[in-house]
């Protein structure tokens, strides 16, 4: 037995459509070859995660162990929460991508090879701090904290996001691979949906007014749904928020900036799309809109938030 590692994985099996399932038997194959010593606990129901997580960093563990994770976005998002909540939240989480948007391991560079993961840890455990985002609703309760590894939306890509997750095409898309297509076949069966919002944000203190937002999304990194460069000037470890307001746009210029974003990023300099960079960022609006959190929907009839930068222990 190879007594310098124990590995607690921790899986949701369903994640990527099956694909986390693929990824657990790869890992545990290597596993058992090396002689590494595991456990396997896998989450049941949506949420479970974040309770083992909570239990893991409530426990006393030796300098050899880690908890890796084996899911995408909405798993990280889930375990990130439990330990931030434990007792010790500087609990190290290692994670192997396995979702089918994957945008925080796209953003941190990491890799979705657990062979490659395994080599790393054997050279010893140097864990990085990197950024994630956290936030309170202050008129309910100013105790609870939740964090994210990728961003909040409000509007318009929470949108894309719930029509994504309910489409019956997503199965057959992701199942070939083609996740991508169907967020953009959504971005497109959206817009015309979408309306306008009010939105207040509040940064350093000053203060600024949108009447016709179309979207906004709060964000650790660059990326959304998928691998799309929403904000490439956002970093994942400069200790800052970024905050970004669409307002409202026509199809053709939805078609214009979204070639931009692809083409170049040049779709940020458009007068209709604003961003803000800060430590701590308030965003208020006040009519009932589509809201995700790393791509789980949450629901709300308006939204006072208090965002501010945090940080988690990362080994890769
Ligand atoms: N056993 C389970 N059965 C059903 N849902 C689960 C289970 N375990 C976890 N979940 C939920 O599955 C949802 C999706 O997981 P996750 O986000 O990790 O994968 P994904 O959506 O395929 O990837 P990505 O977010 O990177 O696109 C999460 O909201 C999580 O709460």
């Amino acid at each position: 037995m190879n007594n310098k590692l124990k590995i607690h994985l921790l899986v949701n099996e369903v994640a990527g459509n099956g694909h986390a399932k693929k990824v657990l038997e790869q890992t545990k194959s290597i596993l058992i070859n090396e002689n590494i010593n595991f456990d396997l606990k896998k989450s049941n129901y949506a949420g479970e995660a974040i309770r083992i997580a909570q239990d893991y960093g409530n426990q006393r563990h030796l300098p050899n162990e880690v908890l890796l994770v084996i899911g995408g976005d909405g798993s990280l998002n889930e375990v990130l929460n439990g330990i931030k909540w434990s007792s010790n939240p500087n609990t190290p989480i290692a994670y192997l991508p396995a979702g089918t948007g994957n945008d925080f391991a796209r953003a941190a560079s990491l890799t979705d090879d657990p062979q490659i993961l395994l080599e790393h840890f054997k050279k010893g455990f140097k864990p990085d701090l990197i950024d994630c985002g956290s936030f309170i609703f202050p008129d309910i309760t100013i105790d609870k904290k939740y964090y994210f590894a990728n961003s909040f939306g409000i509007g318009f890509d929470a949108f894309v996001n719930h029509n994504s997750n309910i489409s019956k095409l997503k199965k057959l898309l992701n199942r070939l691979n083609e996740g991508k297509l169907i967020y953009g076949y959504n971005v497109l069966a959206t817009v015309t949906k979408q309306d306008t919002f009010g939105v207040e944000i509040e940064r350093e203190g000053h203060k600024i007014y949108f009447d016709d937002a179309f979207m906004v999304t709060t964000t650790n990194h660059p990326y959304l749904g998928g691998g799309l460069p929403l904000l490439p000037s956002a970093k994942i470890d400069n200790h800052k928020i970024d905050t970004v307001v669409v307002e409202k746009f026509s199809l053709a210029k939805l078609v214009k900036l979204f070639i931009n974003l692809l083409k170049d990023g040049s779709h940020v300099n458009d007068p209709q799309f604003h961003y803000f960079e800060a430590e701590k960022i308030k965003v208020t609006t006040t009519k009932k809109e589509f809201a995700q959190v790393d791509g789980e929907e949450i629901k709300r009839n308006s939204f006072n938030i208090e965002f501010s930068v945090s940080s988690f222990n990362l080994l890769r």
